[in-house]
């Protein structure tokens, strides 16, 4: 199609701003889909999603759009993921686009996502059309929301418009303004072939399904490809776009957007941000941008049956085939046995991951304390980076410590920036700005060790701000840091499985914590059990569990065998997420108490 009808845009906003609502009204109302089948794409792409996980993924639809003045436009909606475990992939995304339409909720205002994918999109140089969403209800505030987009993000918001994508109102002037206030694509067809890859997946019929833009010169069904990040070469057997309903083409031209397949069988081969180009006539140079993405955040997986440890690698097996972010190798455990370290995106990715395996294998699982990848330099000079705690060098061997650190971005109001202050020090937070975005709303921007932020800031922010505060990160270089390696004893023996990596300063309040949280999660057993966290050789705090002194049945002697065998079922029931070890039963929840030392505190 002449690429100066054509128009790429992305929709960013904050969580539940009204993203979907309005892709789905801006679909319906380009007729790209009916009243009656909007329900039912609705579900359809809901079950997909379920499949695939695609609500964390980009994916792109092309409308036709009959514009006030006659002409017919084609224009491409690129979602982008809403988590910050995601924001390569959201960049990606808009680096696809030459426009976004920036939602805000007119009765919640600029958030911190709000914020952070403004500045996304504006970095990668997007036009950008404010739209003020939920106009429709009672505590909708237009003016303070376009004052709020002045103030916050920098942009000029006279021109905001105005909508209720729940009712369609002010929707039609989106679309104008997606036609007139966006620039159409730069590209030129006449040269070679530059294609950006901004999401992928495993189809078990097709293979990888490649999701990219055309930038420059021409795609076409049967031309040899050739990705650049990696040299490898395929041929393009299927092209198609999503309307949203998959339709099949025969080529795609520079500025478009649309999917290919190529008889790629591993997702891991087609990196999101790679260039792909013509294996003949190939281009000079890659698109700029591109990035290997990396695990950040790192947990052991195991099973709690032993036997299972074969079904849990080839569950991962299966799950890496569709999410090439994340990584996984064996690693072994005294206390848990076989197990693997997996390596995640972010926290969330790891929820997702693991609920995944219980759901779709059934598989029960231990998940241990997540941490995360330093670098370390020897005493001999030799640099290595560990993400396991179990491969913690001698104290003694070491030279340097560097730790991993984020840029936080943190949105507020005034009467909860005490509490999160208090939250940002005790998580060894270093402020780099505090500004008053409006009169009422702080934003504060801090480098924070990723360390700190994988255990539980998010519900501890969530909490000192009753929800009132939104966070969104990047990763921003590393610090030295004093580390070191707290061990956990249970009835004198280590327990490798529950060490954990923590600031030397913090070690000893840590420990307490823990140990205090872990008597409350060990359940009481025939003998008296202590429970110790150990520095090296040194103890630094000590709680006990108290023997039992009655089994559970021992009440109900004589009498009924129902009530009886039900006890002894839901203690069975009870044990199933316990991973004994040496004596002791130790339930999933002690493994995670590393997560929940803060809980208490909030209260
Ligand atoms: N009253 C009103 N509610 C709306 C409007 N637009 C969206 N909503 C509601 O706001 C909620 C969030 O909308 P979504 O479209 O799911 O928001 P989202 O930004 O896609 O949310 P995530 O997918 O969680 O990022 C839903 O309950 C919508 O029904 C609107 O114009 N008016």
């Amino acid at each position: 199609m002449d690429s100066s009808l054509l128009r790429n845009f992305a929709i960013i906003a904050h969580i539940d701003h009204g993203k979907s609502t309005l892709s789905d009204r801006l679909l319906e109302m380009t007729g790209s889909l009916t009243a009656r089948e909007m329900q039912a794409q609705v579900l359809d792409a809901m079950d997909l999603e379920r499949e695939r996980g695609i609500t964390i993924k980009a994916h792109a639809v092309r409308m036709m759009y009959k514009a006030k003045d006659g002409i017919t436009y084609q224009l491409n909606l690129i979602d982008t993921p809403g988590h910050v475990d995601f924001s390569y992939e959201v960049s990606r995304s808009l680096a696809s686009c030459e426009g976004a339409l920036l939602v805000v909720d007119a009765s919640q205002g600029v958030e911190a996502q709000t914020l952070a994918n403004a500045y996304l999109a504006i970095n990668n140089g997007l036009e950008i059309i404010p739209v003020i969403n939920k106009i429709d209800l009672p505590s909708a505030d237009i003016t303070r929301t376009q004052e709020a987009i002045e103030q916050a993000v920098g942009l000029d918001a006279t021109d905001a418009i105005p909508v209720s994508a729940k009712t369609g109102l002010g929707v039609g002037d989106v679309l104008e303004a997606i036609v007139h206030r966006l620039p159409p694509p730069a590209g030129d067809i006449e040269k070679p072939l530059q294609a950006l890859i901004f999401d992928s997946w495993f189809d078990p019929y097709r293979g990888v399904v490649v999701l990219a833009r055309v930038v420059n010169g021409r795609m076409y069904r049967g031309q040899k490809i050739r990705f650049l990040s990696n040299g490898r070469t395929f041929q393009i057997d299927a092209m198609g776009v999503l309307t949203p309903k998959p339709v099949a083409i025969e080529e795609l031209t520079a500025g478009e957007v649309g999917f290919f397949t190529a008889t790629i069988k591993n997702v891991a081969d087609t990196k999101i941000g790679d260039t792909v180009t013509d294996d003949e006539f190939p281009a000079a140079e890659a698109l700029p941008g591109f990035m290997e993405i990396l695990p950040m955040v790192f947990a052991g997986l195991y099973t709690v049956d032993s036997h299972e440890h074969t079904l849990l690698r080839d569950a991962l097996e299966k799950l890496r085939l569709n999410d090439s972010s994340f990584f996984f190798e064996p690693e072994s455990s005294v206390a848990l046995g076989f197990g693997f370290r997996c390596g995640f995106l972010g926290l969330l990715h790891m929820e997702i991951i693991q609920e995944r395996i219980e759901r779709e294998y059934n598989l029960d699982l231990i998940t241990t304390a997540p941490g995360v990848r330093y670098r370390i330099t020897l005493t001999s000079g030799e640099v290595i980076e560990v993400e396991n705690p179990s491969r913690w060098p001698e104290p003694t061997n070491i030279e340097k410590i560097e730790e991993p650190i984020i840029k936080a971005m943190i949105l507020t109001n005034e009467e909860y920036v005490g509490g999160i202050l208090k939250l940002v020090e005790e998580k060894r937070g270093k402020q780099l700005n505090f500004e008053y975005v409006t009169p009422t709303r702080v934003m504060l921007t801090y480098e924070l060790p990723l360390n700190e932020i994988v255990l539980d800031f998010y519900d501890r922010l969530k909490s000192v701000s009753r929800g009132y505060a939104s966070l969104d990160y990047q990763l921003a270089g590393m610090w030295t840091s004093p580390m070191v390696k707290m061990d956990i004893l249970v009835s004198g023996e280590p327990v490798d499985a529950l060490s954990i990596i923590v600031h030397r300063d913090h070690a000893y309040e840590r420990g307490k914590a823990l140990v205090a949280k872990m008597r409350e999660l060990i359940p009481r057993q025939q003998f008296e059990v202590a429970i110790q966290a150990a520095i090296g050789s040194k103890i630094v705090a000590r709680e006990t569990v108290s023997p039992l002194r009655k089994n559970v049945i021992a009440k109900c002697y004589g009498g009924d065998i129902s009530r009886k065998r039900k006890l002894l079922e839901k203690q069975k029931e009870g044990k199933k997420r316990m991973k004994r070890i040496g004596k002791v039963d130790i339930p999933q929840e002690a493994f995670l108490a590393v997560l929940r030392v803060g809980e208490d505190a909030q209260s």
